[in-house]
């Protein structure tokens, strides 16, 4: 099922319409009596849709508007399709980080499926440092014991309180990258253990999250495994009861990344690119939660 998430940017720059139409790979038209005045404020926005594998070609659409003297100044803009590799991205951003973190460990938080797993295991890299799933700990700590089982077989405060242990251990040692279980953040002792490092959610919206879950099954997530059909709607369901319990939890976190908006700011930076404008634009785009009004000079 497509998730029915997508996510909208919007920038704005002043652009002299005379240059496009002489431009070639410009994919904005301009009305042809705009093209004597010198310089005009158009808004950019990028509709970006979410996918539920990571590192395929992305749809964006891009769209720009703006009027003059209350007529609409644009005649025409494309679509624009592009690969864009998401683990550049986060590599990318991870260096950037790097400098200012002193060797602390980053804990990343989230709701199962937010690809905790997926992002420490390329931020560590990147950062050079060790990665620790703590429900890969857990299990090991139950002989080999899956968490789905460790569930079923000794119920779930004996799970939290095993990652409560995990966590405590961790949280002795610097340089490491930490994947922790979604449900980690609602005991307040596993934030005195988190707050040793670096807490980052990783937010990503619910229909999202139910999409992937729902690709690859229930069945290593006790919280969310059903046996009927519809996997997508029931696990939606069960995601929105857990997030509504948990999300001031989840804000106990030192930063919060939404994913879905970095990307995003990425792909509107390509299309700016492509436009020719000027690049210190995209800069002060990217990783910008509000989008500022940006001017070319
Ligand atoms: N940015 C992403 N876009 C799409 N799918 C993703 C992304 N990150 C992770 N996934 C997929 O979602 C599923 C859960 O990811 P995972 O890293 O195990 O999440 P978590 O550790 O938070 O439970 C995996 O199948 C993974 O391939
Ligand atoms: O949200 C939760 O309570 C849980 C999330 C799981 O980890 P992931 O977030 O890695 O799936 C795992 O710890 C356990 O199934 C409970």
């Amino acid at each position: 099922m497509e998730a029915s998430v997508a996510c909208k940017l919007q920038c704005s720059v002043w652009i002299d319409p005379g240059k496009f139409a002489r431009n070639p790979s410009g994919s904005v038209r301009f009305n042809a009596s705009l093209r004597r005045n010198e310089k005009i404020p158009v808004l950019i926005s990028a509709q970006m849709q979410p996918q539920g594998i990571p590192n395929r070609h992305r749809s964006v659409s891009l769209k720009a508007s703006c009027s003059f003297e209350n007529f609409p100044a644009i005649s025409e803009t494309e679509s624009f399709h592009s690969s864009f590799d998401e683990a550049l991205i986060l590599k990318n951003k991870s260096q950037e980080i790097e400098p200012y973190l002193n060797g602390r460990s980053i804990y990343l938080v989230g709701m199962m499926g937010s690809g905790k797993t997926t992002v420490g295991q390329i931020l560590s890299e990147v950062l050079s440092y060790s990665f620790f799933d703590s429900d890969s700990l857990v299990e090991q700590e139950v002989d080999g014991t899956s968490v789905a089982d460790i569930f079923q077989l000794f119920g779930e405060g004996f799970f939290r309180d095993k990652e409560t242990e995990v966590l405590r251990m961790l949280s002795l040692r610097h340089h490491l990258v930490v994947s922790t279980g979604g449900g980690a953040v609602i005991r307040p002792i596993n934030w005195k253990y988190m707050h040793k490092g670096i807490s980052v959610w990783l937010d990503v919206p619910l229909e999202a999250l139910a999409e992937r879950i729902a690709a690859v099954g229930t069945h290593s997530r006790p919280l969310l495994h059903h046996e009927s059909d519809d996997a997508y709607l029931k696990t939606l369901k069960r995601l929105s009861s857990l997030w509504e319990e948990r999300v001031e939890a989840y804000a106990n976190a030192n930063a919060r990344v939404s994913l879905e908006s970095t990307y995003a700011s990425a792909y509107l930076c390509l299309f700016v690119n492509n436009l020719r404008f000027p690049f210190f634009i995209c800069f002060n785009l990217l990783f910008k939660k509000d989008l500022p009004e940006v001017y070319s000079s």
